[in-house]
């Protein structure tokens, strides 16, 4: 990992930079795939299917069979498991539903919101480096509450062209009608066009590496819509002496182990913390099973000492990340002055892996610094709301003047009119 001590601020928009591909050639290689989904259908799913994932398929459809066959392979303590999470993510996605007030802006003139869940929706699963079954109850939980109609999802296969059993379970627990054998840019492509197999959705969800969430951002500018760009992992943690190095390290590392393209950025007050943190990462890697992966994220990674507490909060701020762990002993107090992260973990015992699997939030949030604009996923995010208005002739006498006005001198003589024959003019 590399340590910085007490940054200049003018480096702070380098040294807060993620590690990216080639935006050139990562853009024209999506653009070249959804450009073949979008003409040449299943074809062209099943050969990249083929090409990046190794493996050729005669149905990109899972079979109920295979369904079945996956509930059997999931050990019971597995099953407990993701129904504890899923009860979880139930509760506090249910807590969102949203409750439509009436309002009287003037006698006479009600307005309104109704929430409508999107009626088709299409989830995508990362599976390159690892199963995610987490991803699907964190997507299908809230699609389920809000009352999505059709609810796909679409994976990568492995090279026996089956899909982990978890993740089919997970699948039917909470709710998805079909499930599909696709990943990468095929999949967003699949959804967001529609192939014979697979069919096109009205918006797409889900986490990727960076190859997916370029190409939802692609489908985005005019076919579809998306929930946010939620590419490879990060981690920041805030800390201060009173940390436990041995927690902080454990974080870091929870966050690196995702994929080569992940951050980890401890940002301190305390030297002696650094210190620690950075001989604990190197004895807590050598004992993962993943510390390939995990030392490759690391490379890219930092340990920053900064100078006080109100540069740390600034500097996390400026660097927004996805995942946000405060282990300073004033947390509540620092939590309020933070404003730019998708999730934020308070205290000592608050692993970030406790919102990846089970406390309830949703694990699906915004990276690359888009933290600054985006939420994170909820149960707004498969809901529109729709306005209604009601309005009596109480209500046309009083906004009418007002609106013929404004009409006029916008030079919209219709709009004018449209009122004018209400008030008998
Ligand atoms: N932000 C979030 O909310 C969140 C949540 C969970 C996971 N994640 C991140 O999701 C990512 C998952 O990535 P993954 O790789 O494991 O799985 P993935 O399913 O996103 O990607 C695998 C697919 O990438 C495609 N691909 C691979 N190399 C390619 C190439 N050279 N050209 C074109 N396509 C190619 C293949 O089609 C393959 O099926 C990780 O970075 C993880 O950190 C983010
Ligand atoms: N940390 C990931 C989001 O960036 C989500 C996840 C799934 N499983 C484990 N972690
Ligand atoms: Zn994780």
């Amino acid at each position: 990992m590399n340590i910085i001590t007490y940054p200049e601020r003018n480096t702070w928009a380098d040294l807060l930079k993620r590690p990216t591909l080639q935006t050139e050639s990562l853009r024209e290689t999506v653009l070249e795939i959804l450009n073949r989904i979008k003409f040449e259908g299943d074809k062209a799913v099943l050969e990249y299917e083929e090409k990046f994932d190794k493996v050729q398929l005669n149905s990109l459809l899972v079979s109920e069979e295979e369904i079945a066959e996956a509930e059997k392979k999931v050990s019971i303590e597995l099953k407990a498991a993701i129904t504890l999470a899923y009860n979880n993510i139930r509760t506090f996605h249910a807590a969102q539903v949203f409750q439509g007030k009436k309002i009287t802006t003037l006698p006479g003139v009600t307005c309104w919101q109704k929430a409508v869940a999107i009626e088709k929706v299409g989830l995508y699963i990362p599976g390159g480096t690892a199963p995610l079954f987490s991803t699907v109850l964190m997507l299908a939980t809230p699609a389920q509450i809000a009352g999505c109609k059709e609810i796909i999802l679409c994976t990568p296969p492995n090279k026996e062209g089956k899909i982990h059993p978890a993740i089919l379970y997970a699948a039917k627990l909470a709710g998805i009608n079909r499930v599909f054998k696709a990943g990468g840019v095929q999949a967003i492509g699949a959804m967001a066009y529609g192939t014979e197999s697979i069919p096109k959705v009205y918006k797409i969800f889900g986490p990727g590496n960076q190859y997916v969430t370029a190409a939802k951002q692609q489908v985005s500018l005019r076919d579809v819509a998306i929930d946010m760009p939620a590419g490879p992992s990060e981690v920041a943690v805030l800390a201060d002496e009173t940390a436990n190095p041995v927690f902080v390290a454990a974080d870091l590392l929870s966050q690196a182990e995702h994929g080569t393209d992940s951050q980890a950025i401890l940002i301190t007050t305390s030297e002696t913390l650094l210190k620690a943190v950075t001989e604990e990462v190197e004895r807590q890697l050598a004992q993962l099973p993943r510390k390939e992966i995990a030392s490759r994220s690391l490379a890219a990674s930092k340990l920053i000492l900064v100078k006080n507490m109100d540069e740390a909060v600034e500097m996390t701020n400026e660097y927004a990340p996805e995942h946000l762990i405060i282990e300073t002993k004033d947390y509540m107090e620092i939590s309020e002055r933070i404003v730019n992260a998708g999730s934020v973990f308070l205290g000592y015992y608050s692993p970030e892996s406790a919102g990846d699997y089970a406390s309830g939030t949703n694990h699906t949030l915004p990276t690359n610094g888009y933290a600054k604009a985006y939420s994170g996923v909820s149960l707004d995010s498969f809901i529109r709301k729709i306005t209604f208005q009601e309005i009596t002739p109480e209500g046309i006498a009083m906004i009418g003047p007002a609106i013929e006005v404004m009409a006029a001198n916008e030079q919209l003589d219709a709009h004018k009119n449209a009122v004018s024959v209400r008030l008998n003019k």
